[in-house]
């Protein structure tokens, strides 16, 4: 092997992100490669869960609405995500999902391009964006959806941008092949040809430094590489210059502009708390902030460091093993975001009898094996370990054992 396990500890000492990893509770013998699906549990959230129970609630009560800072939860914690995508102050919102938020984004932005009935949709983004997308199309009658493939480099972008189209979706990482889109030249191609550009940050938040930039809207989740927990808050970024333009379709009275003056009609408030819908789910923000505390001590630059030598790392030392698998995720470590994909056509037990070894990735039909690397909490040896298990799996067929066919239920 090019390196050995002596020289990645070596690594890990030299590290500067190295004592984060205590922040976060971490069973003990596993390699956690499932950050770009749920983030591990920093060792700081059940305190600050408890303490939002015990004493915000149990204590203070109601009077948390107010003393707490609970209703204004959506634009603090927006706030503190922020920096996290390159947006400013008053910029983000977190609340819903990634999915309720494209709908937000998509049905809110289209009025800003009246003519213009074509939304641009990318075959292999994740599923929801485009089920949200033709959801919404259906809501609004009169609009259509064209289908680009994202596979080489958003190949089809150019043909499907005409004077037709008021609005292009896009991850700006793939969640399949952890693809990296120079989200700055893409968003303004888009804007060249008269378009309102979206992006899904999902799998690009914490584990690359996002720079929102011209972008007109933009949504993410939290649980992935910021570790907010299962079903953590979302977020909506709308650009300042757009804030008093977009609707919010969900015009609850969260987003109302005088909430507790109870009147009968919507009259949307100022700024991005518009684009707030009901009441926020507090104790899931309580373990979002408790992460962000961590993020807010992070350097990105150091984080992306980390991340692009682990991925590369990985890749060389599965190349080493000389396996027959099949690299999905570019070679190049500044065009992928914070995974490293393989495709073998047995992927699905690969991964069961990996995970059955200590080394947890997932699959994503039809053939990928995904393993994503959380650079807060994970080390160079974890990334040796993993590729070792890997190419032992693999050499030995040990994810032939029929057990591992079996599928689970989320995977
Ligand atoms: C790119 C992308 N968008 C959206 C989602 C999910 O959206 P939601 O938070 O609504 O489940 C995911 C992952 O679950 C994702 O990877
Ligand atoms: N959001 C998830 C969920 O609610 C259940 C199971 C997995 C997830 C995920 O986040 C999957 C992830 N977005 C993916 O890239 O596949």
């Amino acid at each position: 092997m090019a390196i050995t396990r002596a020289e990645c500890q070596a690594l890990d000492a030299r590290d500067p992100l190295r004592d984060v990893r205590d922040e976060f509770a971490l069973p003990p013998g596993i390699v956690y490669l499932l950050g770009n699906s749920l983030g591990a549990l920093p060792r700081r959230t059940p305190e600050r869960v408890a303490r939002t129970v015990e004493t915000e609630w149990g204590v203070h009560m109601g009077a948390s609405w107010n003393t707490a800072g609970w209703w204004d939860l959506p634009e603090s914690t927006g706030d503190r995500i922020a920096p996290l995508i390159g947006a400013g102050p008053g910029q983000v919102l977190a609340g819903d999902s990634t999915s309720v938020n494209i709908f937000k984004a998509v049905t809110g932005a289209l009025p800003l391009r009246p003519g213009r009935r074509v939304v641009v949709s990318d075959l292999d983004n994740f599923p929801t964006d485009r089920y949200v997308v033709q959801g919404a199309v259906a809501a609004l009658g009169s609009y259509e959806i064209r289908d680009i493939g994202s596979g080489a480099g958003l190949a089809g972008l150019e043909d499907a941008l005409g004077d037709d189209v008021a609005l292009v979706l896009l991850s700006q990482v793939d969640y399949r092949t952890g693809a990296l889109r120079d989200m700055a030249a893409v968003t303004r191609q888009v804007h060249e040809a008269g378009a309102i550009m979206i992006w899904d940050l999902c799998h690009s938040a914490g584990a690359v430094p996002v720079e929102v930039g011209e972008a007109d809207l933009a949504v993410g989740c939290t649980y992935k590489y910021l570790n907010g927990g299962p079903g953590a808050p979302a977020y909506i970024y709308v650009a300042p210059r757009h804030q008093e333009a977009v609707r919010n379709v969900i015009s609850g009275w969260h987003g109302h502009a005088a909430p507790f003056a109870f009147e009968p009609d919507y009259r949307p408030a100022t700024g991005v708390r518009r684009f707030a819908t009901g009441s926020p789910p507090v104790l899931s923000y309580a373990a979002l902030n408790a992460s962000l505390d961590i993020w807010e001590r992070v350097d990105l630059r150091e984080v992306r460091a980390k991340s692009q030598a682990m991925t590369s790392l990985f890749i060389e030392l599965v190349d080493d093993a000389g396996t027959d698998l099949v690299l999905a995720t570019p070679r190049d470590p500044e065009r992928r975001g914070s995974q490293v994909s393989y495709r073998h056509p047995d992927g699905y037990p690969v991964v069961r009898a990996l995970a059955d070894r200590g080394v947890v990735g997932d699959f994503r039909e039809p053939d990928v094996m995904r393993f994503g690397f959380a650079p807060l909490y994970l080390r160079y040896v974890d990334a040796y370990d993993a590729a070792t298990a890997l190419a032992e799996v693999l050499r030995e067929d040990l994810w032939r054992d029929e057990r591992y066919a079996r599928r689970l239920t989320v995977t």
